[in-house]
């Protein structure tokens, strides 16, 4: 069943700054340590500070080689909507009582006019280290922000990312819906699973306020209740169907379908399939077919697919066509979908080439029934006849991996650059208040991203480039690229006189993501051991990341 995507006409060109989707994003959505924090800055008079934070995760999800990023037009929703309202300071003086009245009244009168977001564009491929996000603000507003920008960020790119590995899976020619609401992790979790897997690629939802907020299609099929909930045909009341042309009305569309059903139970070509199919879950069908005549579409496996759900289905739909109208297809969900795929195509194509109606092979088989990317891949070995999978628990739960990891660091104060180191080395920080670019090669694909000190040279097409592996001293490359793109954009704030990326509708980023997707090298994209996709720093940058970590390493002893 399609639904007109009735939100799409409703986007403007210049998306207005109403506030988050969730009306439970509220500066209050937060850490307490960030309040505590922001009253020990304001304390020592540091609150005003000018700081630059990182967003970034350390390493791709699901064992790949890439994520989509996701969660930005949120972020910028969110700030651009900050203020704390009466009712939330009280609630936070009440929290905090050991706090003087003045950092109260601190709380009250701030805003976000003074932070700056700088964000690479929403539905781009991202790599482990590259900044998403470059923060910028006085020190005590910017780590307030740190746990809701993490929060909307997370999420939003793990689940696009899920989304697009099974789009990668399944294949350009395939249609995916995303069925996932009732197993979400609760109704953000299903929203924005709704959201995040149509940037990612998939075509439709069945989650009817997503598609209301979002514009997002819908579709749907229907439910095993609905088949058992009906005993005989003899319970359908009104009989009658109009031809699609409206020329005339057939009285008795019941009895046309038993004999459409009785033709094909003594067709040679399928005699043996089935005997006598299942009368309840017929006139479910007839009756879903009286009520959606232009969009019929039957879920088969309720008794048994091949000896009831297909020729119950293809009785009714030849039974369509005699009054003009095009069935859509059926639904599997249970049992081995490439067999039972397989098994309905013959059928469908017999049907054709016996009663002559055109067409009629090339009925949409929809699957469904925990499928994940494994099961999708394995179809795809064994050969199947599914034209379009609904994936809801596995897609919406990120059931292969339960967080994106995405972190918020501190790398510069009061112009001064700062680094945390650790023991792990992945987790050192790369200092700085950075630019990052991305450098195409010849052949059309990114080759490497480089992030640069802010006032060192952009790179240039043509020009030789060292890119230097952050942290591994010998893996080094000189680069001349065909093509440099700057990765992170002013998003915000709104009215300093700089030119601002405007948020762009949803269908956009998702044409972007398809874009961004398609240009990758395949070594990168494939599901078994994809080579990592380099991301480095330029030389000087390298030079001043060993130069500070060196100063702030304490030296060890040895006795
Ligand atoms: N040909 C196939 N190859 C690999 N996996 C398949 C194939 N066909 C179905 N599957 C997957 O196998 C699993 C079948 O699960 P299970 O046996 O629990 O379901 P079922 O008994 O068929 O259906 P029900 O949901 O009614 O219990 C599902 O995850 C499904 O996606
Ligand atoms: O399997 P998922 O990927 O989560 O997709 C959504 C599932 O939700 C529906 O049934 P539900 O699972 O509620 O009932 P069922 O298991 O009895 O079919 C549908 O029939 C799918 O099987
Ligand atoms: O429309 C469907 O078939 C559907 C929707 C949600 C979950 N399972 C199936
Ligand atoms: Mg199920």
């Amino acid at each position: 069943m399609e639904a007109e995507a009735s939100g799409l006409k409703k986007q403007q060109l210049h998306t207005k700054l109403n506030g988050p989707t969730n009306s439970m994003v509220t500066p209050l959505l937060t850490d307490l340590y960030q309040f505590t924090m922001a009253y020990a800055y304001w304390k020592a008079r540091k609150h005003l500070e000018r700081a630059v934070f990182d967003l970034f995760f350390r390493r791709n999800p699901f064992g790949g080689e890439y994520t989509v990023f996701a969660g930005l037009e949120e972020c910028v929703q969110f700030i651009a909507n900050f203020k704390f309202t009466e009712e939330d300071i009280l609630y936070l003086r009440s929290s905090l009582p050991n706090c003087e009245d003045g950092f109260f009244d601190y709380l009250r009168g701030i805003n976000c006019s003074d932070v700056e977001v700088y964000a690479i564009s929403e539905g781009s491929v991202v790599f482990p280290k590259i900044p998403l996000l470059r923060v910028e603000g006085p020190i005590a507003v910017v780590q307030l922000l740190e746990t809701p920008f993490v929060n909307l960020i997370n999420y939003a790119s793990l689940v696009a990312t899920n989304a697009a590995r099974h789009r990668f899976v399944a294949g350009k020619s395939k249609v995916l819906l995303e069925f996932g609401l009732r197993r979400a992790q609760g109704p953000d979790g299903g929203i924005s699973a709704s959201k995040y897997c149509y940037i990612g690629g998939f075509d439709a939802t069945s989650n009817v306020a997503a598609g209301q907020l979002f514009g997002i299609p819908l579709r749907g099929t229907h439910s095993h209740a609905f088949v058992s909930s009906f005993m005989s045909p003899n319970e359908i009341i009104d009989k009658s169907l109009c031809r699609n042309d409206g020329s005339s009305t057939c009285e008795d569309f019941v009895s046309l379908v038993q004999t459409w059903l009785r033709k094909i139970q003594w067709t040679h070509s399928l005699h043996g399939v089935f005997g006598e199919t299942n009368q309840s879950e017929l006139a479910a069908f007839i009756s879903y077919a009286l009520s959606f005549p232009q969009n019929f579409l039957a879920l088969v496996d309720t008794y048994d697919v091949m000896r009831s759900g297909v020729p119950n289905f293809c009785a009714v739909a030849l039974a369509l066509a005699d009054l003009g109208y095009k069935a859509i297809g059926i639904r599997l969900d249970s049992g081995d979908i490439a067999y039972l795929s397989i098994e309905a195509r013959k059928f469908f194509c017999a049907i054709e080439k016996e009663f002559e109606v055109p067409g009629f092979g090339n009925m949409t088989i929809t699957a469904s029934n925990d499928l994940n990317e494994e099961t999708l891949d394995a179809l795809n070995k064994q050969g199947h006849e599914v034209d379009s999978f609904g994936i809801g628990t596995y897609l919406v739960t990120c059931y292969a991996q339960a967080a994106l990891g995405c972190v918020f660091k501190l790398v510069e104060i009061n112009n001064l650059p700062r680094i945390k180191l650790s023991e792990d080395v992945s987790k050192v920080s790369i200092p700085c208040k950075k630019r990052c670019y991305r450098l195409y090669g010849r052949e059309g694909y990114p080759l490497v991203d480089i992030m640069t000190g802010e006032n060192e040279p952009r790179p240039k097409a043509a020009e030789r480039v060292l890119c230097r592996h952050p942290f591994n001293e010998s893996k080094r490359a000189y680069v001349v690229p065909q093509r440099v793109e700057e990765l992170l954009k002013c998003y915000w704030p709104g009215d300093s006189g700089k030119a601002r990326e405007e948020l762009s509708p949803l269908k956009e980023i998702r044409n972007h993501c398809m874009r961004q997707l398609d240009q990758m090298q395949p070594d990168h994209m494939r599901r078994l051991n994809p080579t990592p996709y380099k991301v480095s720093v330029s030389a000087k940058l390298y030079d001043f990341i060993h130069l500070l970590w060196l100063n702030e390493a304490p030296v060890g002893e040895l006795q």
